[in-house]
C-alpha cells in the first residue's frame, strides 16, 4: 500500500488548465520535493491532496482510501492524518503561541473547539503543546503573541501546531520562501529532523534548489500539469532541472552533497 497514490489526476480553474492527467505514487516514510516552474500547479496539487481543493477528475487515495469517494466523515478523519506546514505560517496572530500550538489538537478533540481553548484544555493536552513546543526550541515563548515572534520562530510555532496534531503525512508548501537565508536553512533542517524522526512521509514544495537537493531523497518536477521528473537523490541531472525550469538554473549544491558532481558534468 502507498501512503498517497494520485492517478489521472485533472484540476482547471476556468479556462486555465492546471493538472492535466498527473500520476505518481508515495511510500511510506518518502521525502519528496516536489518542483517546477512558478504556476505550474505545485500548490493545487497539495491543496487538492489535503482536501482543500476538490478536482475535476482522477483520483488520490490516501493510505488506499479514495479522498474523491468517502464520505464527508471520512474525508475530515481523513485530512486529519495529513498536516500543513504553509508559507504564511497561517498562525492566530495575536492569540498565544501556545494556544496556536493547542489548536493542533482540533481535529481530535473530542470537544471540539472548546477542548482546545487553553482553559478548558485537559492537562494531558497542555503537557503535549509544551512537549511540541520544547521540541522547536520555543518552550519559553509559549505565553507570547504569536504575531510577535520572528517569521523563523513563526514557522516553528507552525511546526509545533503540526506535530501536535500527529499526523502521518505532510504537507509542507514553500516553507521557508518567507524567510531569510539564514532562517531558512534552520527552519529547513528541524523540520527534516522532526519528520524523520517520527518516520512521516512529507512532500514539500521548494523553489530554492540548492536547498531541495540538500535535503530531498526524492524530487518530483511538475511541467504542463504533469510529472516531468521523477528522479532519486543523485540522479537529476542540471539538464532536467534547465528543461523544468526552462532555462538556465544555478544550483549550488552543498559541498557534502554526493550528487553534486553528476549535477555539474551532466552541465556540459
Ligand atoms: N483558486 C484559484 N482560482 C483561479 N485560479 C487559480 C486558483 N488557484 C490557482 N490558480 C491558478 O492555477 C495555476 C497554478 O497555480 P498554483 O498556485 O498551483 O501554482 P504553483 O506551481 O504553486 O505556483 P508558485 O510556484 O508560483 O507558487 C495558476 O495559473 C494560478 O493562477
Amino acid at each position: 500500500m502507498s501512503e498517497i497514490k494520485v492517478s489521472g489526476l485533472h484540476k482547471s480553474f476556468g479556462k486555465v488548465h492546471v493538472l492535466r492527467g498527473l500520476d505518481f505514487e508515495v511510500q511510506k516514510g518518502e521525502g519528496v520535493i516536489l518542483l517546477g516552474a512558478n504556476g505550474c500547479g505545485k500548490s493545487t496539487l497539495m491543496r487538492s491532496i489535503c482536501g482543500l481543493t476538490p478536482t475535476d477528475q482522477g483520483e488520490i487515495l490516501i493510505q488506499d482510501q479514495s479522498l474523491q469517494k468517502a464520505s464527508r466523515r471520512k474525508v475530515m478523519a481523513m485530512r486529519n492524518k495529513v498536516g500543513v506546514v504553509f508559507q504564511k505560517f497561517n498562525l492566530v496572530g495575536n492569540l498565544s503561541v501556545f494556544q496556536n500550538v493547542l489548536y493542533g489538537a482540533l481535529g481530535s478533540s473530542r470537544w471540539g473547539l472548546l477542548g482546545c481553548m487553553g482553559p478548558f484544555a485537559s492537562q494531558e493536552k497542555r503537557e503535549k503543546v509544551m512537549a511540541c513546543l520544547e521540541r522547536v526550541s520555543l518552550a519559553d515563548k509559549a505565553d507570547r503573541k504569536a504575531e510577535e515572534l520572528s517569521g523563523g520562530q513563526q514557522q516553528r510555532v507552525a511546526i509545533a501546531r503540526m506535530l501536535m496534531q500527529e499526523p502521518e503525512i505532510v504537507l509542507a508548501d514553500e516553507p521557508i520562501a518567507s524567510l531569510d537565508p539564514k532562517s531558512g536553512q534552520e527552519v529547513m533542517e528541524l523540520l527534516w529532523d522532526v519528520v524523520q524522526e517520527q518516520g512521516l512521509t512529507v512532500i514539500c514544495t521548494l523553489h530554492q534548489l540548492d536547498i531541495a537537493l540538500q535535503y530531498g531523497e526524492r524530487f518530483i518536477g511538475m511541467k504542463a500539469g504533469q510529472v516531468d521528473i521523477d528522479a532519486r537523490k543523485g540522479a537529476i541531472t542540471k539538464a532536467e532541472l534547465e528543461g523544468l525550469y526552462r532555462g538556465q538554473v544555478r544550483v549550488d549544491a552543498p559541498e557534502n552533497w554526493k550528487g553534486v558532481s553528476e549535477l555539474q558534468t551532466s552541465a556540459a
